[in-house]
């Protein structure tokens, strides 16, 4: 019998295949794991922008969890794009109910080209339901900025932030560096410890999924065993190589690419 790590994506749809349960699929098979979805959005998104979004039914979002969580039993969870405060509700009471462990949350708010993809209202609700739920927070600098209510410019006001979101969580707060200029330098808040992830900037104007990415490689880090931090920082390299991988399709911010270390 073949044993392998099992992880689920609970995140939306993005039909151009570079973000969402997509990305995250091909993070976690690249990973040599197994690979579980809960959809809760259906985007029709491409590399230019995202032109429609499908929200699941809130009963609907729980049925899926059901059906997963009462027989395969994930070894870490992700969770991503969830746009409206019933779904975050939906999700929270399941993930209670199976009491299920090792959880990355990736606040996703807004894409990379700019669309909203989370309702103003459901803010609150992630913060109250999710956020304790969570062993690790992943926002990016706008999301920080939203979480905290002021702007963040400085390595100093990172960790300012980091600390003010880790008081509403029992976990880890990642504030991911994608969004400065001369960097992508990440800083990971824990049980009072700032950790800082430095890395050059891949010259690749091709970041559609860079986030969703990278949370789903730190789940199957977490699910494989690893520590939070060793655990951030395989993923980053991670990342690093499948932006360095060059790939270039479509007109606007293209997709990543998972394979490079195959083949
Ligand atoms: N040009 C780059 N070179 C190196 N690393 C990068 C680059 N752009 C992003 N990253 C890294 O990618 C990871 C994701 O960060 P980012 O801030 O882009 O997330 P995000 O905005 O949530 O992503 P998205 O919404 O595009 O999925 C971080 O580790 C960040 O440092
Ligand atoms: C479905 C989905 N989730 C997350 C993002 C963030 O990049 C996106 N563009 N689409």
């Amino acid at each position: 019998m073949t044993e392998v790590k099992k992880v689920l994506t609970i995140a939306g749809s993005d039909s151009s295949g570079g973000a969402g349960i997509q990305a995250d699929i091909k993070t976690i098979t690249v990973h040599g794991m197994y690979a579980m979805s809960v959809i809760t959005s259906l985007t029709a998104q491409n590399t230019n922008g995202v032109f429609g979004v499908l929200d699941t039914p809130p009963e609907f979002v729980k049925k899926q969890l059901d059906c997963v969580l009462s027989d395969i039993r994930p070894d870490a969870v992700k969770i991503g794009m969830v746009s409206s405060a019933a779904i975050v509700r939906a999700i929270a009471g399941k993930l209670r109910e199976y009491c299920v462990k090792r959880i990355v949350l990736d606040p996703v708010m807004v894409s990379t080209s700019g669309s909203r993809l989370l309702a103003a209202d459901a803010v609150e609700a992630l913060r109250t339901e999710l956020f304790p739920l969570a062993d690790l927070l992943t926002p990016n600098l706008p999301e920080a900025q939203c979480l905290c209510g002021r702007e963040i410019k400085t390595a100093g006001e990172m960790e300012a932030a980091a600390k003010e979101i880790a008081g509403a969580l029992r976990g880890g707060v990642l504030i991911k560096g994608g969004h400065l200029t001369d960097t992508a330098d990440d800083l990971l808040y824990h049980n009072g410890e700032y950790t800082w992830f430095h890395s050059e900037r891949v010259q690749n104007p091709n970041t559609h999924g860079t986030g969703c990415t990278l949370s789903s490689a730190i789940a199957c880090n977490l699910a494989e065993g690893y520590s939070l931090k060793e655990s951030v920082q395989r993923a980053k390299d991670y990342l690093t190589g499948a932006l360095k991988a060059g790939l270039d399709l479509g007109a606007g911010s293209g997709p990543l690419y998972h394979a490079y270390g195959i083949g």
